[in-house]
């Protein structure tokens, strides 16, 4: 059913602001407030040690240690999942730049193939796809064996794909749940299980990408926020065991907000006003970001680590701006599931 092949070489070498009563100092009557300088303190913390804290956060995260080359990716071999469209598509073509080896992998043979074709045009020091879906782990893990084939080796595994999943309320589709858990996590987990040997050999790197949605929840997205929320917990712990094992092989996650791919633009932008952030740029920060070894992007910093950092300081006031994002009234409600997946 799965693994269409195909392969090309050039031959070089290998706002609301308010909270709900839960967690605020006050009492939930107005003007009845235990500690009548609780507003003063919360202003001086939202205007000064948040975003200075955010600075301090996005230097660490953005940055990260030593300086970034292109030339470190000329010969590495790579491969790009959900590389057929969107941000994978263009990370195929930043590595295809850079000289490195890439395989991709997606559903669609005919927009792999064009990638591919395009990447060998820019430079790439091979260019090949396998098709086929990540709803099945056996091919997840049919990809890697194909770079071992192919090269013997591998350099750096990007993590990218996800299944298709609705932007709007959950509907009760626990199959749905299921099914994007095995395409955007349990897929994941199959290609780290089956390349970690190869990457273990070449102390390379892994890196996820993950999303905004997988450490602050927001509202239309509840199946697809549980497989990135997923995606760090299970990949947080394997880090700590590589070190305890002095296993040298990196983990980067990829925390991205709003970006403008084709199906992003065209799932969301109808309800989410916030301009979306260049998938060019954010394709070339997560390559960078897992050269540099880095334990995580934030991509943009400027929305993506306030957002992290409110999380933990100011839950409620977070949840608030994050509804007063949204035109909820442009959300069209679908009929209760009848148990299909879309
Ligand atoms: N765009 C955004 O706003 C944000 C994106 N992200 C993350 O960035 C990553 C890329 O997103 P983006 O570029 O927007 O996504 P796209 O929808 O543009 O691309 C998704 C890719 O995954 C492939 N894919 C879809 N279904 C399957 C499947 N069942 N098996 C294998 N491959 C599949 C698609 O190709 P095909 O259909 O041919 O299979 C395509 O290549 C994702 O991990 C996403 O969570 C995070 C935050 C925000
Ligand atoms: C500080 C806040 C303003 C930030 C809120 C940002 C929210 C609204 C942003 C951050 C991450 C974004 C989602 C995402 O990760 C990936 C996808 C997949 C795509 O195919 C469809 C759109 C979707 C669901 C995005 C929807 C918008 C999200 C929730």
């Amino acid at each position: 059913m799965f693994a269409k092949l195909q392969g090309a070489r050039k031959e070089k070498a290998p706002a609301d602001l308010q909270g709900s009563a839960q967690n605020s100092h006050c009492s939930p009557r107005p003007r009845v407030c235990s500690n009548p300088s609780a507003g003063k303190g919360m202003g001086l913390l939202l205007k000064v040690l948040i975003p200075l804290l955010g600075l301090g956060l996005a230097v660490y995260f953005y940055s990260g240690p030593g300086n970034f080359n292109e030339e470190m990716l000329r010969g590495k071999r790579v491969i790009v999942t959900g590389a057929s469209s969107g941000i994978g598509e263009q990370m195929a073509y930043h590595l295809a730049r850079m000289g490195a080896h890439v395989l991709l992998t997606a559903r669609t043979e005919a927009k792999l193939q064009k990638v591919v074709d395009k990447c060998l045009d820019l430079g790439a020091a091979s260019a090949r796809y396998v098709s086929g879906s990540m709803e099945s782990t056996a091919f997840a893990e049919e990809v890697v064996k194909e770079a071992e084939i192919t090269w013997g080796g591998l350099d750096m595994l990007i993590l990218n794909h996800i299944g298709y999943s609705y932007f709007n309320f959950f509907n009760g589709d626990v199959d749905h749940v299921r099914k994007v858990m095995e395409t955007n996590f349990l897929s994941y987990v199959a290609m780290t299980v089956s390349a970690l040997p190869m990457l273990k050999e070449s102390e390379g790197s892994i890196v996820v990408v993950s999303s905004v949605s997988g450490k602050v929840a927001s509202p239309f997205t509840a199946p697809y926020s549980a497989t990135k929320f997923a995606l760090e917990g299970f990949f947080s712990s394997l880090r700590h065991e590589f070190i305890i094992e002095n296993v040298n092989v990196s983990i980067t996650l990829c925390i991205l907000g709003y970006i403008n791919t084709e199906n992003a633009v065209r799932a969301v932008s109808h309800v989410i006003k916030v301009a979306p952030a260049p998938k060019e740029e954010c394709a070339l920060e997560i390559i960078r970001s897992g050269a540099l070894r880095q334990r995580e992007l934030h991509y943009p910093a400027s929305t993506v680590t306030p957002a992290v950092l409110l999380r933990d300081f100011a839950p409620d006031f977070l949840d608030g701006l994050i509804r007063s994002n949204h035109q909820v009234e442009n959300i069209k409600r679908a009929p209760p599931s009848q148990g299909s997946g879309h």
